[in-house]
């Protein structure tokens, strides 16, 4: 996969996903088949939101002002915001930003919606389209000026411990959302020069892409009062009094789509989890002269049981050659495939091919247990997808004693590095610079060692790698 990159733009556009041909640079229209694979990641992510959270929708334009309340916020953003400036010919009196995040859209309405204790906690999401004039190279659904699948989450709490306690209840909820959809993952706290801008700290998902490289799916960050501040957000205690409120938000984005192509992908071409794909089943009628049409009316009636029992199935009774019918659902990534030939169906057979593992197995048509047996070998590609992906994670996780273990491993095979760390920030810098790639942060406490730099006590045990 050394042209990871040729290979991921190559299968976005043979497999029909996003079409990169806007005129607007990092802006890309979401075909059927990618929008088909978009709605149901969405709808697991919804799923496992709704247990405990309340969807809403906020608009897309923030006043400028309100955008320029929280100063570390807009400094973190001011490079790259959207402005609108004008209605129609009219010039605005007051600029209007697109959100590049919802902080100063929905922060001002807090006050109003908050009054008393027993009205929090507070859990609200949305799923938006978001603006940022990225300047870095930008890729498609990995580094995109418009991401048109951005969820975001933001909690009110009474106190500290309630916002800690949603921090890791999120941190549950989106390790619950990779695992589902076999994607790998380490979380790290982000060292404090790294954290989301106005949030106390930040935990961030990142996974690795083929090519060796991290990419940040996911971040959680605890805000504590300094919005509330802010923003005035206060209500009002038992004893009557008036407190602050603590916040926090987090964030998914198109990048876990990213994901799902780029890490199940092969040199065929997509390899989907089971529980996003368009088509989970695709049958393929093995037509000779004679026997076609029986072959057919058979497939017909296999297709309908499949699609009442709630599986996504496709019939492929198209006039082309069987191979050309392979490589295209191949390619797509469909990830169970029915061979039905007439011989098959006299002696009670199919041929199923697991795009897993590229498998062709005969394996006994049993008409009462089928949609079992179709459900076991779905659930079967999904386990085996998730871990092979776990498996090829953890190889590309390496441990480094020194500053030039680390520098070599980089250099060499990229991957994720983990070292001893003080946990200082003037050391911490000099690593970066030294190894000249990001400190994704911290995921455990170092007990024994020194750290790798500087020779003092380790504090951590840190992780390091080249990001997107
Ligand atoms: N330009 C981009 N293209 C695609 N995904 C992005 C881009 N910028 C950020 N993301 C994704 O969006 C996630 C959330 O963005 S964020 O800035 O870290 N956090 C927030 O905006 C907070 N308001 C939490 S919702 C990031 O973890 C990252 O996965
Ligand atoms: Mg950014
Ligand atoms: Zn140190």
């Amino acid at each position: 996969m050394s042209k990871f990159s040729e290979w991921f733009h190559n299968i976005l556009e043979e497999a029909e996903i996003i079409d990169t041909r806007y005129p607007i640079k990092g802006m890309h229209v979401w075909q059927p088949q990618g929008f088909k694979i978009r709605k149901h990641t969405l709808s697991l992510l919804r799923e496992l939101l709704d247990e405990d959270h309340d969807e809403v929708l906020f608009p897309l334009l923030i006043p400028e002002d309100e955008l320029a309340k929280e100063a570390i916020h807009v400094k973190g953003f001011e490079e790259e915001v959207y402005w609108i400036t004008h209605g129609g010919l009219t010039p605005l009196n007051k600029k209007l930003a697109l959100r590049p995040t919802s902080e100063t859209a929905m922060y001002p309405m807090f006050p109003l919606w908050v009054r008393s204790h027993t009205d929090l906690p507070m859990r609200f999401y949305q799923v938006v389209n978001t603006f940022r004039y990225e300047t870095k190279h930008t890729r498609p659904l990995i580094r995109v000026r418009e991401i048109t699948t951005f969820k975001e989450a933001h909690t009110i709490h009474t106190d500290s411990e309630g916002a800690r306690q949603q921090v890791e209840r999120a941190i549950e909820i989106y390790s619950s959302f990779f695992d589902q959809l076999g994607i790998p993952y380490v979380v790290t706290r982000r060292p404090e020069w790294d954290k989301f801008p106005g949030a106390d700290y930040t935990m961030a998902f990142d996974t690795l892409l083929p090519d060796g490289k991290t990419l940040q799916i996911g971040t959680v960050h605890n805000l504590g009062q300094t919005f509330a501040r802010t923003f005035d957000i206060t209500y009002e205690t038992a004893e009557g009094e008036h407190e602050y409120v603590y916040q926090t938000c987090y964030g998914l984005s198109d990048r876990v789509i990213a994901s799902i192509i780029g890490i199940h992908g092969d040199s065929s071409g997509l390899k989907l989890p089971p529980i996003v794909a368009p088509y989970q089943v695709v049958i393929i009628p093995v037509l000779f002269k004679k026997t076609a049409q029986e072959v057919l009316d058979f497939c017909k009636q296999l297709q309908n049981k499949i699609k009442k029992a709630g599986l996504r199935v496709h019939l492929d009774d198209r006039d082309l050659r069987a191979g050309k019918k392979y490589y295209e659902w191949e390619m797509r990534g469909v990830p169970l495939r029915l061979e039905i030939g007439p011989r098959d169906i006299e002696n009670k057979k199919m041929v199923t091919l697991r795009r897993d593992t590229m498998e062709k197995e005969i394996v006994d048509y049993r008409e009462d247990a089928l949609i079992n047996d179709l459900n076991m070998i779905l659930d079967d590609i999904a386990r085996n997808l998730k871990e092979k992906a776990w498996e090829n994670f953890q190889e590309n996780i390496h441990p480094a004693k020194t500053l030039e273990d680390a520098k070599n491993i980089i250099t060499n095979e990229k991957g994720i590095v983990s070292f001893s760390w003080c946990g200082d920030e003037a050391c911490g810098i000099e690593i970066e610079e030294y190894v000249t790639v990001d400190i994704l942060g911290v995921n455990e406490e170092a007990t024994e060692g020194k750290c790798i730099n500087c020779g003092k006590n380790a504090q951590h045990v840190a992780l390091l790698a080249k990001t997107y």
